[in-house]
Protein backbone atom coordinates (compact mmCIF):
# COMPACT_ATOMS: atom_id res chain seq x y z
CA UNK A 1 0.00 0.00 0.00
CA UNK A 2 1.47 3.37 -0.97
CA UNK A 3 1.55 5.48 2.02
CA UNK A 4 0.37 8.73 1.25
CA UNK A 5 1.39 10.57 4.83
CA UNK A 6 3.47 8.42 7.43
CA UNK A 7 2.22 10.77 10.61
CA UNK A 8 -0.66 12.74 11.63
CA UNK A 9 1.22 15.93 11.32
CA UNK A 10 1.64 14.96 7.92
CA UNK A 11 -2.33 14.14 7.61
CA UNK A 12 -3.05 17.53 9.06
CA UNK A 13 -0.32 19.22 6.68
CA UNK A 14 -2.54 18.19 3.91
CA UNK A 15 -5.94 19.53 5.77
CA UNK A 16 -3.99 22.82 5.97
CA UNK A 17 -4.33 22.97 1.71
CA UNK A 18 -7.56 21.62 0.69
CA UNK A 19 -8.85 22.83 -2.81
CA UNK A 20 -12.04 24.97 -2.80
CA UNK A 21 -14.76 24.92 -5.43
CA UNK A 22 -14.17 26.15 -9.15
CA UNK A 23 -15.42 29.57 -9.22
CA UNK A 24 -16.15 29.58 -13.10
CA UNK A 25 -17.89 26.18 -12.86
CA UNK A 26 -20.34 27.40 -9.92
CA UNK A 27 -20.85 30.73 -11.73
CA UNK A 28 -21.80 28.95 -14.83
CA UNK A 29 -23.86 26.44 -13.32
CA UNK A 30 -26.04 29.13 -11.41
CA UNK A 31 -26.58 31.06 -14.77
CA UNK A 32 -27.44 28.13 -16.83
CA UNK A 33 -29.85 27.09 -13.09
CA UNK A 34 -31.46 30.22 -14.15
CA UNK A 35 -32.71 29.73 -17.67
CA UNK A 36 -33.74 26.27 -17.20
CA UNK A 37 -37.72 25.62 -18.44
CA UNK A 38 -39.25 26.06 -14.90
CA UNK A 39 -40.02 28.78 -13.12
CA UNK A 40 -37.21 30.20 -10.87
CA UNK A 41 -36.72 28.42 -7.98
CA UNK A 42 -39.89 25.62 -8.26
CA UNK A 43 -36.89 23.15 -7.89
CA UNK A 44 -36.45 23.69 -4.61
CA UNK A 45 -33.23 22.36 -3.25
CA UNK A 46 -32.54 20.30 -5.69
CA UNK A 47 -31.57 23.52 -7.70
CA UNK A 48 -28.60 24.21 -5.18
CA UNK A 49 -27.45 21.11 -5.38
CA UNK A 50 -27.11 20.25 -8.26
CA UNK A 51 -24.83 23.68 -8.90
CA UNK A 52 -22.49 22.45 -5.44
CA UNK A 53 -21.90 19.44 -7.51
CA UNK A 54 -20.56 21.43 -10.49
CA UNK A 55 -18.51 23.48 -8.46
CA UNK A 56 -16.92 20.64 -7.26
CA UNK A 57 -16.96 18.57 -10.45
CA UNK A 58 -15.05 21.94 -11.99
CA UNK A 59 -18.06 21.73 -14.89
CA UNK A 60 -21.10 23.43 -15.56
CA UNK A 61 -22.94 20.43 -16.54
CA UNK A 62 -22.40 18.11 -13.48
CA UNK A 63 -22.58 13.81 -13.47
CA UNK A 64 -23.45 11.19 -11.04
CA UNK A 65 -22.98 8.60 -13.68
CA UNK A 66 -19.90 6.88 -11.60
CA UNK A 67 -20.86 7.12 -7.86
CA UNK A 68 -18.54 5.31 -5.85
CA UNK A 69 -19.64 3.45 -2.45
CA UNK A 70 -16.57 2.55 -0.10
CA UNK A 71 -17.10 0.43 3.13
CA UNK A 72 -14.90 -0.03 5.76
CA UNK A 73 -15.02 -2.40 8.85
CA UNK A 74 -13.28 -2.47 11.93
CA UNK A 75 -13.79 -4.13 15.25
CA UNK A 76 -13.63 -1.75 18.88
CA UNK A 77 -12.71 -2.80 21.82
CA UNK A 78 -15.15 -0.77 23.66
CA UNK A 79 -18.11 -3.74 23.09
CA UNK A 80 -16.18 -5.30 26.50
CA UNK A 81 -18.18 -2.85 28.07
CA UNK A 82 -21.71 -4.59 26.90
CA UNK A 83 -22.66 -1.48 24.50
CA UNK A 84 -23.90 -3.23 21.63
CA UNK A 85 -27.01 -5.73 21.22
CA UNK A 86 -24.88 -8.26 19.07
CA UNK A 87 -21.78 -9.48 18.95
CA UNK A 88 -18.31 -8.87 17.73
CA UNK A 89 -18.48 -11.78 15.23
CA UNK A 90 -21.09 -10.06 13.38
CA UNK A 91 -18.76 -7.53 11.77
CA UNK A 92 -16.17 -9.83 10.32
CA UNK A 93 -19.66 -11.95 9.29
CA UNK A 94 -21.37 -8.70 7.48
CA UNK A 95 -18.16 -8.15 5.76
CA UNK A 96 -18.88 -11.80 4.34
CA UNK A 97 -22.17 -11.03 3.34
CA UNK A 98 -21.12 -7.64 1.84
CA UNK A 99 -18.59 -9.54 -0.29
CA UNK A 100 -21.47 -12.21 -1.41
CA UNK A 101 -24.01 -9.41 -2.50
CA UNK A 102 -26.40 -10.51 0.58
CA UNK A 103 -26.64 -6.57 2.83
CA UNK A 104 -28.55 -3.85 1.92
CA UNK A 105 -26.33 -1.57 0.70
CA UNK A 106 -25.26 -4.54 -1.75
CA UNK A 107 -28.81 -3.61 -3.27
CA UNK A 108 -29.02 0.01 -2.54
CA UNK A 109 -25.52 0.14 -4.83
CA UNK A 110 -26.66 -1.40 -7.32
CA UNK A 111 -29.90 0.18 -7.37
CA UNK A 112 -28.36 3.60 -7.88
CA UNK A 113 -25.57 2.27 -10.08
CA UNK A 114 -22.61 3.13 -7.30
CA UNK A 115 -18.87 0.68 -7.68
CA UNK A 116 -18.99 -0.75 -4.31
CA UNK A 117 -16.18 -1.56 -2.69
CA UNK A 118 -15.20 -3.30 1.05
CA UNK A 119 -12.29 -2.78 3.02
CA UNK A 120 -12.38 -4.85 6.50
CA UNK A 121 -9.48 -2.88 8.60
CA UNK A 122 -7.67 -5.80 11.06
CA UNK A 123 -10.87 -7.20 12.22
CA UNK A 124 -9.22 -9.97 14.56
CA UNK A 125 -7.14 -6.84 16.34
CA UNK A 126 -9.73 -5.02 17.80
CA UNK A 127 -9.04 -1.38 18.42
CA UNK A 128 -8.13 -0.52 22.27
CA UNK A 129 -11.31 -0.66 24.95
CA UNK A 130 -11.06 3.47 24.98
CA UNK A 131 -11.71 2.99 28.81
CA UNK A 132 -8.58 1.24 29.39
CA UNK A 133 -6.57 3.32 26.94
CA UNK A 134 -5.94 5.06 23.58
CA UNK A 135 -7.98 2.80 21.23
CA UNK A 136 -5.11 3.23 18.64
CA UNK A 137 -1.32 3.79 18.48
CA UNK A 138 -0.52 7.19 16.05
CA UNK A 139 1.12 4.48 13.09
CA UNK A 140 -2.61 2.08 13.62
CA UNK A 141 -4.10 5.75 12.99
CA UNK A 142 -2.44 6.74 10.35
CA UNK A 143 -2.29 3.55 8.67
CA UNK A 144 -6.92 3.30 8.98
CA UNK A 145 -6.81 6.96 7.83
CA UNK A 146 -4.49 5.61 4.68
CA UNK A 147 -6.71 3.01 3.94
CA UNK A 148 -9.35 5.05 3.32
CA UNK A 149 -7.15 7.91 1.76
CA UNK A 150 -6.11 4.84 -1.25
CA UNK A 151 -9.84 3.47 -1.76
CA UNK A 152 -11.11 6.73 -3.15
CA UNK A 153 -11.35 6.29 -6.81
CA UNK A 154 -10.18 9.69 -8.21
CA UNK A 155 -12.43 9.20 -11.83
CA UNK A 156 -15.61 8.63 -9.48
CA UNK A 157 -18.42 11.56 -9.45
CA UNK A 158 -19.58 11.45 -6.34
CA UNK A 159 -18.65 9.40 -3.17
CA UNK A 160 -20.13 7.39 -0.85
CA UNK A 161 -18.54 6.24 2.98
CA UNK A 162 -19.91 3.89 5.24
CA UNK A 163 -19.08 1.55 7.60
CA UNK A 164 -19.72 -1.35 9.75
CA UNK A 165 -18.51 -2.32 13.57
CA UNK A 166 -19.79 -3.55 16.15
CA UNK A 167 -19.70 -1.58 18.84
CA UNK A 168 -19.13 1.64 16.68
CA UNK A 169 -22.27 3.89 17.48
CA UNK A 170 -20.28 3.98 21.31
CA UNK A 171 -16.63 5.27 19.96
CA UNK A 172 -19.09 7.64 17.38
CA UNK A 173 -20.60 8.97 20.70
CA UNK A 174 -17.46 8.86 22.23
CA UNK A 175 -15.74 11.69 19.25
CA UNK A 176 -19.37 13.26 19.48
CA UNK A 177 -18.88 14.21 22.84
CA UNK A 178 -15.24 15.21 22.92
CA UNK A 179 -15.58 17.45 19.66
CA UNK A 180 -18.35 19.49 20.38
CA UNK A 181 -19.01 18.99 24.03
CA UNK A 182 -22.22 18.49 26.30
CA UNK A 183 -23.22 15.06 28.61
CA UNK A 184 -21.95 11.95 27.31
CA UNK A 185 -25.46 10.71 27.91
CA UNK A 186 -26.63 13.55 25.20
CA UNK A 187 -24.73 11.78 22.61
CA UNK A 188 -25.39 8.12 23.06
CA UNK A 189 -28.57 6.16 21.48
CA UNK A 190 -29.34 2.75 21.05
CA UNK A 191 -27.29 2.08 17.76
CA UNK A 192 -28.16 -1.99 16.90
CA UNK A 193 -31.15 -2.18 19.58
CA UNK A 194 -29.32 -2.44 23.12
CA UNK A 195 -32.39 -1.65 25.76
CA UNK A 196 -32.38 1.06 28.88
CA UNK A 197 -29.09 -0.58 30.91
CA UNK A 198 -27.27 -0.76 27.29
CA UNK A 199 -27.90 2.48 26.76
CA UNK A 200 -26.51 3.40 30.66
CA UNK A 201 -23.24 1.29 30.19
CA UNK A 202 -22.85 3.44 26.75
CA UNK A 203 -23.04 6.51 28.50
CA UNK A 204 -20.82 5.58 31.21
CA UNK A 205 -18.18 3.93 29.14
CA UNK A 206 -17.96 7.61 27.11
CA UNK A 207 -18.08 9.64 30.04
CA UNK A 208 -14.97 7.10 30.61
CA UNK A 209 -13.37 7.75 27.64
CA UNK A 210 -13.60 11.43 27.75
CA UNK A 211 -12.38 11.22 31.42
CA UNK A 212 -9.66 9.50 30.81
CA UNK A 213 -8.63 11.07 27.30
CA UNK A 214 -9.25 14.61 28.36
CA UNK A 215 -5.74 15.72 27.94
CA UNK A 216 -6.33 15.14 23.88
CA UNK A 217 -9.80 16.94 23.63
CA UNK A 218 -8.41 19.71 21.96
CA UNK A 219 -7.04 18.18 19.38
CA UNK A 220 -9.61 16.66 16.73
CA UNK A 221 -7.15 14.13 14.90
CA UNK A 222 -6.09 13.03 18.53
CA UNK A 223 -9.46 12.55 19.56
CA UNK A 224 -9.80 10.49 16.21
CA UNK A 225 -6.75 8.42 17.49
CA UNK A 226 -7.85 7.84 21.02
CA UNK A 227 -11.66 7.41 20.94
CA UNK A 228 -12.51 6.65 17.64
CA UNK A 229 -11.63 3.10 15.78
CA UNK A 230 -10.46 1.92 12.33
CA UNK A 231 -13.07 2.42 10.20
CA UNK A 232 -13.83 5.78 11.55
CA UNK A 233 -10.36 6.55 10.46
CA UNK A 234 -10.89 5.46 7.07
CA UNK A 235 -14.05 7.09 6.59
CA UNK A 236 -12.00 10.56 7.92
CA UNK A 237 -9.22 9.32 5.30
CA UNK A 238 -11.71 8.80 2.20
CA UNK A 239 -13.46 12.11 2.66
CA UNK A 240 -10.04 14.16 2.52
CA UNK A 241 -9.04 12.67 -0.02
CA UNK A 242 -12.48 12.90 -2.12
CA UNK A 243 -11.63 16.84 -1.13
CA UNK A 244 -8.52 16.96 -2.16
CA UNK A 245 -9.57 14.72 -5.65
CA UNK A 246 -12.72 17.71 -5.62
CA UNK A 247 -14.90 14.97 -5.56
CA UNK A 248 -18.18 15.68 -4.21
CA UNK A 249 -19.38 13.22 -1.05
CA UNK A 250 -22.21 12.20 0.38
CA UNK A 251 -22.27 11.43 4.09
CA UNK A 252 -24.17 8.64 5.57
CA UNK A 253 -25.17 8.02 9.40
CA UNK A 254 -24.31 8.47 13.12
CA UNK A 255 -20.84 7.13 12.51
CA UNK A 256 -20.22 8.53 9.45
CA UNK A 257 -20.85 11.65 10.04
CA UNK A 258 -18.78 11.72 13.01
CA UNK A 259 -15.93 10.76 11.83
CA UNK A 260 -16.05 13.76 9.26
CA UNK A 261 -16.47 16.36 11.91
CA UNK A 262 -13.15 15.19 12.83
CA UNK A 263 -11.84 17.44 9.84
CA UNK A 264 -14.40 20.00 10.27
CA UNK A 265 -13.11 20.59 13.94
CA UNK A 266 -9.26 20.21 12.32
CA UNK A 267 -10.07 22.71 9.50
CA UNK A 268 -13.01 24.47 9.76
CA UNK A 269 -14.80 24.01 5.87
CA UNK A 270 -13.10 20.74 5.34
CA UNK A 271 -16.90 19.52 4.94
CA UNK A 272 -17.42 21.97 2.12
CA UNK A 273 -17.83 19.35 -0.57
CA UNK A 274 -19.91 17.42 1.53
CA UNK A 275 -23.81 16.76 1.79
CA UNK A 276 -25.60 14.62 4.38
CA UNK A 277 -27.25 12.18 2.77
CA UNK A 278 -29.94 11.56 5.43
CA UNK A 279 -30.63 11.85 9.16
CA UNK A 280 -30.75 8.58 10.99
CA UNK A 281 -32.37 7.65 13.87
CA UNK A 282 -29.92 6.99 15.81
CA UNK A 283 -30.21 9.46 18.64
CA UNK A 284 -27.67 12.33 18.51
CA UNK A 285 -27.20 12.35 14.86
CA UNK A 286 -29.80 15.29 14.36
CA UNK A 287 -27.68 17.25 16.63
CA UNK A 288 -24.25 16.59 15.06
CA UNK A 289 -25.46 17.31 12.16
CA UNK A 290 -26.69 20.65 13.46
CA UNK A 291 -23.81 21.37 14.64
CA UNK A 292 -22.08 20.86 11.32
CA UNK A 293 -24.49 23.19 9.76
CA UNK A 294 -25.77 20.60 7.53
CA UNK A 295 -29.20 20.06 6.75
CA UNK A 296 -29.96 16.30 6.15
CA UNK A 297 -31.38 15.24 2.32
CA UNK A 298 -33.67 12.98 3.67
CA UNK A 299 -35.54 11.26 7.02
CA UNK A 300 -36.81 7.60 6.92
CA UNK A 301 -35.93 6.68 10.20
CA UNK A 302 -32.69 4.40 8.53
CA UNK A 303 -30.24 3.21 11.77
CA UNK A 304 -28.32 0.66 9.59
CA UNK A 305 -25.02 2.46 8.30
CA UNK A 306 -23.08 0.59 5.85
CA UNK A 307 -23.53 3.83 3.61
CA UNK A 308 -27.75 2.90 3.22
CA UNK A 309 -28.81 6.48 3.85
CA UNK A 310 -26.27 8.15 1.69
CA UNK A 311 -26.72 5.13 -1.06
CA UNK A 312 -30.41 5.88 -1.11
CA UNK A 313 -29.45 9.87 -1.12
CA UNK A 314 -27.62 9.51 -4.17
CA UNK A 315 -30.83 8.45 -6.30
CA UNK A 316 -31.91 12.77 -4.72
CA UNK A 317 -28.60 13.88 -6.26
CA UNK A 318 -28.60 12.18 -9.84
CA UNK A 319 -32.18 13.74 -10.31
CA UNK A 320 -30.75 16.84 -9.17
CA UNK A 321 -27.81 16.47 -11.58
CA UNK A 322 -30.23 15.52 -14.05
CA UNK A 323 -32.29 18.21 -14.12
CA UNK A 324 -29.49 20.93 -14.11
CA UNK A 325 -27.18 18.97 -16.77
CA UNK A 326 -30.13 18.01 -19.46
CA UNK A 327 -33.29 20.45 -18.96
CA UNK A 328 -33.23 22.79 -21.89
CA UNK A 329 -33.40 26.39 -21.63
CA UNK A 330 -36.78 28.73 -22.04
CA UNK A 331 -34.75 29.94 -25.43
CA UNK A 332 -33.77 26.62 -26.61
CA UNK A 333 -37.33 25.10 -26.04
CA UNK A 334 -39.27 28.39 -27.29
CA UNK A 335 -40.98 28.76 -23.82
CA UNK A 336 -42.10 32.15 -22.99
CA UNK A 337 -40.63 33.31 -19.80
CA UNK A 338 -42.52 34.72 -17.00
O1 LIG B 1 -25.56 4.93 10.62
C1 LIG B 1 -26.15 5.00 11.71
O2 LIG B 1 -26.62 6.07 12.13
C2 LIG B 1 -26.26 3.75 12.56
C3 LIG B 1 -27.06 3.76 13.68
C4 LIG B 1 -27.15 2.59 14.44
C5 LIG B 1 -26.42 1.46 14.10
N1 LIG B 1 -25.61 1.49 13.00
C6 LIG B 1 -24.83 0.28 12.63
O3 LIG B 1 -24.84 -0.64 13.70
C7 LIG B 1 -23.53 -0.99 14.12
C8 LIG B 1 -23.19 -0.29 15.39
O4 LIG B 1 -24.17 -0.45 16.37
P1 LIG B 1 -23.73 -0.84 17.86
O5 LIG B 1 -25.03 -0.98 18.60
O6 LIG B 1 -23.00 -2.16 17.74
O7 LIG B 1 -22.88 0.28 18.33
C9 LIG B 1 -22.60 -0.54 13.02
O8 LIG B 1 -22.31 -1.63 12.17
C10 LIG B 1 -23.37 0.55 12.29
O9 LIG B 1 -23.18 0.45 10.90
C11 LIG B 1 -25.53 2.59 12.24
C1 LIG C 1 -26.94 -7.64 11.18
C2 LIG C 1 -26.28 -6.28 11.20
C3 LIG C 1 -26.07 -5.60 9.99
C4 LIG C 1 -25.44 -4.34 10.02
N1 LIG C 1 -25.11 -3.48 9.06
C5 LIG C 1 -24.53 -2.43 9.61
N2 LIG C 1 -24.51 -2.60 10.92
C6 LIG C 1 -25.06 -3.77 11.22
C7 LIG C 1 -25.26 -4.45 12.43
C8 LIG C 1 -25.88 -5.69 12.41
C9 LIG C 1 -26.11 -6.39 13.71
Amino acid sequence: MTMPFASLSEFRSILSRLPAPDAGALAAAGARNGQLTKPPGALGRLEDLAIWVAGWQGVEKPRCDRPQVVIFAGNHGVVAQGVSAFPAEVTVQMVANFTHGGAAINQLSRAFGAEMAVHALELDRPTVDFTTGPAMREDEVVAALAVGWNAVDPSADLLVTGEMGIGNTTAAAALAAALFGGDAGSWVGRGTGVDDAGLQRKADAVARGLALHGGVLGDPLEVLRCLGGRELAAMAGAIARARVERVPVVLDGFICTASAAVLEKAVPGALDHCVAGHVSAEGGHARLLAALGKTPLLNLGLRLGEGSGAALALGVVKGAVACLSGMATFAEAGVSGG
